[in-house]
């Protein structure tokens, strides 16, 4: 287009931006909300509580309307939005739409993919029949034996991905052995699935227990630290769980006082590898490495014999957006030739090279030569939109409500260095008419879990918060994320841009920086390999001042 490459034009987003296309429907039809929140809340904040970050108030959602969530943004859900079908709901409010317009599902169903019939048949009842794309490539990879790294951008169903193969293999929902009349229950723990946060590790349990059924639940225990420890190890003796999901610290604890007996394992799950692999983690992930299942060298091969030495070993799932090269080194030197596992490849590990950023726009594409000479693999959303915008440092929240109303967005999480600047943004924005909350650890538990309700609800229209935020927070309606202060690399900047184009949803990121601080967006844009667009906000509307072809540093 000639007019990119003038020296400077103005392209009006505010009014052509897919947001003018939201679709209405009822909040029950798709709302997800559900938190995950990081170590580094520790680290921040001091601890938050499952009650602090709403998974009460969303289990009340759940009472009220008996929909199941996960069925709420199956395939069926995500093609009523596309028949601009209004699912009426009296006791919910509508609250910004989003249009899924790129959803990353798979052209098969799951019960193609191998899993038990037990789970298939639990997936139905909760709504799900068509797997996401990376899903649909990790599932058959895991059921093979293999050990993995799934890696794919936030929000494109990772969960699922190696929570099915896994209830298909152990636990009530397994496959029968042939000529069993009904799967046999084995005592002794199959699967360990670590998080680096509780709230992460209550979200993956409640993952588990919505397909369990409410009469199979107890066959995953939560071992997170915060609650308490002896509580945990009764209910380990009592309920004999299959599968336990923990933080490293309380599932280290319980393993070395010789109430956890791991060592039969088959399962060990690292979500967020590249957190769990970080400094504060490191004495516990080691004890777990080491107790937890039995390595071992030999490569799965087919064969009755060789699939009843696979069940004595330890299968090592790794999963994370962004993996850095320091976890693929890592992963090479537990797992048995470990496979890379993207939307839509598989590679083993021992082809990722440590040079070079892998690109952050084709995540669907099927590459396999991208990636393998590349290093630190990251990526982002398919249907995020990013922008930068330069102001002075006094002008940022008032840029940051320009950019609000510019883009008419509904559901805005603002990323924020400091706590004492994220309450002055919440006070100005509040004095400009805009809704905001503050969200951070030095909150108390009552006023963390109001915010988040409210922020859910959608009564309050801008989240302040910090890094606490950056991984997990999987609010489907969140539109617009904004980097007031500028995140310290381009994996803290991809986490926090996930916040918004979840599953295929469409979503800005918009950074507002001052222009002393232009140079670091430039280099965030290189090494996502993504075009992070120039704007300014003029008269409500969204101005590209400079566009792609004009930017020379995507080039270099
Ligand atoms: N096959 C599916 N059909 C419909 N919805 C799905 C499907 N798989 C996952 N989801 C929903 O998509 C949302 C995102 O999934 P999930 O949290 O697993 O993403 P993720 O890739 O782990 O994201 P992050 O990297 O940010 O943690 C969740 O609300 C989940 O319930």
């Amino acid at each position: 287009m000639p007019m990119l490459t003038s020296t400077r034009f103005f392209l009006f987003v505010g009014d052509s931006l897919p947001l003018k296309k939201l679709l209405c429907i009822s909040r029950t039809a798709k709302i997800h909300t559900s938190l995950r929140l990081h170590s580094r809340i520790d680290r921040y904040n001091g601890p938050l509580t499952l009650a602090n970050i709403g998974i009460k108030c969303e289990l009340d959602t759940v009472k009220k309307d008996k929909t199941n969530k996960l069925g709420e943004t199956s395939l069926q859900a995500y093609k009523s939005l596309k028949a601009v079908r209004n699912i009426e709901n009296k006791d919910v409010r509508v609250k910004n739409p989003l249009e899924i317009e790129g959803a990353p599902f798979a052209a098969v169903t799951f019960s193609k993919l191998g899993l038990s019939p037990f789970v298939i048949e639990r997936l139905e009842k909760v709504g799900l029949t068509v797997p996401t794309d990376v899903q649909a490539t990790a599932i058959p990879t895991i059921s093979k034996g293999h050990d993995v790294i799934i890696q794919s951008y936030t929000g494109s169903g990772k969960t699922l991905a190696y929570l099915l193969p896994i209830l298909s293999e152990i636990g009530p929902l397994k496959k029968k052995i042939d000529g069993e009349e009904e799967p046999v229950k084995k005592t002794g723990i199959e699967a360990v699935i670590v998080a680096p946060s509780r709230e992460l590790g209550m979200q993956i349990v409640r993952e588990f227990e919505k397909l369990l059924g409410p009469g199979d639940k107890k066959a995953v225990q939560q071992l997170v630290g915060g609650a308490n420890r002896s509580r945990q190890e009764e209910a380990l003796k009592k309920n004999k769980p299959a599968i336990v999901v923990g933080t490293p610290g309380r599932i280290a604890e319980i393993s070395a006082s010789g109430k956890l007996h791991t060592h039969g394992c088959r399962f060990l799950v690292l979500d967020e590898v590249d957190e769990l692999l970080s400094f504060n983690f490191r004495e516990d992930m080691h004890r777990i490495l080491e107790h937890v299942g039995r390595s071992s060298s030999v490569a799965p091969s087919s064969g009755p014999q060789s699939r009843m030495s696979r069940l004595a070993e330890r299968q090592t799932i790794m999963v994370s957006a962004t993996v850095p090269f320091a976890v693929i080194r890592a992963a090479r030197s537990w797992g048995r030739d470990p496979l890379l596992v993207r939307a839509k490849s598989v590679v083993p590990l021992e082809s990722v090279s440590a040079s070079g950023p892998v690109s952050l726009s084709s995540p669907t594409s099927s590459s396999t030569s991208n990636t393998v000479t590349q290093g630190a693999v990251v990526s982002l959303p398919p249907g995020l939109k990013h922008y930068y915008c330069v102001t002075r440092s006094h002008h940022k929240v008032d840029t940051l409500r320009r950019c609000v109303h510019a883009l008419n967005a509904k559901s805005v999480i603002a990323f924020m260095n400091h706590t004492r600047q994220l309450k002055d943004s919440v006070f100005k924005l509040e004095a400009r008419g805009i809704k905001a909350a503050e969200l951070h650890g030095d909150l108390g538990k009552l006023a963390r879990s109001t915010t988040l309700k409210n922020f859910k609800d959608g009564e309050v229209r801008v989240l302040v918060t910090n890094e606490l935020s950056a991984r997990g927070l999987d609010v489907a309606e969140c539109d617009l994320v904004v980097n007031l202060d500028l995140p310290t690399d381009s994996v803290h900047y991809a986490h926090r841009a996930g916040r918004t184009g979840r599953l295929g949803r469409n979503g800005n990121v918009v950074t507002i920086c001052e222009e002393s601080e232009v140079f670091v967006v430039k280099k965030l844009q290189r090494q996502l390999g993504a075009p992070i667009f120039a704007c300014e906000f003029t008269e409500g509307k969204l101005l590209v001042t400079k566009g792609e072809e004009e930017d020379d540093t995507l080039k270099r």
